[in-house]
């Protein structure tokens, strides 16, 4: 295995004339917690997409686990051992909150009966072991949120890619979604996070990367990053920057 679980090589990403993505580089080690953050239109969930197989890049590769996995498709990267959660979440509403977690399982688990004994293990992990006999349209918002982390752990992942899963919750929420977060990482699961919240994901990254217009800002520790004046001035303009 390489030093690092995931790497993205001078990625690019255009939509015609548009550059989403601009020769972005970026790495995550086994076992980090790793924060993608940047302003509406940074181009975070075009880089989610690229890595997680949803479309390949227009230019530049991208490694998991030591393989190029620049053309494979989304399925064969999620064998490998690539989740995602989604921005807008993507649950089945109408099935069982057990049966949307069954439908990850069934990826390692060839007979139900193990995919089910999976399922219900990682609801349990989540917190909604209760919750699994509803319908998932019926969970509340932080309940769907939770839902999608535990499809997406059912697929038993090496790295668990989390789209703006702590958006939008109350504060009390929010800080349950980071406790699961810790939780996620202690089982020896990688975790990169698109976030917005700067309050919330600062404090659980060991490594924050920021984008701004498609390109990547500055790489660091949070405590530095929070401090960068190009990351200021991307966030508040720059007569907020330091010097400025
Ligand atoms: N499929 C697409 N076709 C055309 N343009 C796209 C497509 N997807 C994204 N874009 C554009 O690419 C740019 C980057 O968008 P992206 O959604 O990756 O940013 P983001 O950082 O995730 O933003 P947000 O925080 O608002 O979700 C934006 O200008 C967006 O309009």
């Amino acid at each position: 295995m390489s030093a690092h679980l995931l790497e993205t090589r001078g990625v690019w990403q255009r939509f015609g004339g548009l550059v989403a993505n601009s020769d972005v580089s970026i790495s995550v080690g086994a076992g980090e917690i790793v924060g993608l953050i940047g302003p509406n239109g940074a181009g975070k969930s075009t880089l989610f997409n690229l890595i997680a197989g949803v479309l390949p890049p227009t230019q530049g590769s991208i490694w998991f686990d030591g393989k190029d996995v620049t053309r494979m498709p989304a399925a064969e990267r999620c064998a490998l051992g690539i989740a995602r959660t989604f921005q807008v979440v993507k649950s089945f509403e109408t099935m069982t909150v057990i049966d949307n977690v069954i439908v990850g399982a069934l990826i390692r688990n060839d007979k139900m009966k193990d995919a089910r004994r999976k399922a219900h293990e990682v609801l349990e992990f989540c917190g909604l072991g209760p919750r699994a006999d509803k319908l998932a349209r019926e969970l509340i918002p932080s309940e769907k949120r939770r839902l999608e982390v535990a499809r997406a752990l059912a697929t038993e992942p090496k790295l668990l890619m989390l789209d703006e899963c702590l958006t939008g919750l109350t504060p009390l929420e929010a800080q349950s979604g980071v406790a699961l977060v810790r939780k996620v990482r202690e089982t020896g699961v990688t975790v990169l996070m698109v976030e917005h919240v700067m309050e919330i994901v600062m404090p659980l990254v060991d490594r924050a990367i920021v984008l701004n217009l498609g390109k990547k800002l500055v790489e660091g520790k949070p405590a530095d990053v929070v401090r960068h004046p190009e990351v200021i001035s991307a966030y508040l303009g720059d007569r907020h920057a330091v010097g400025a």
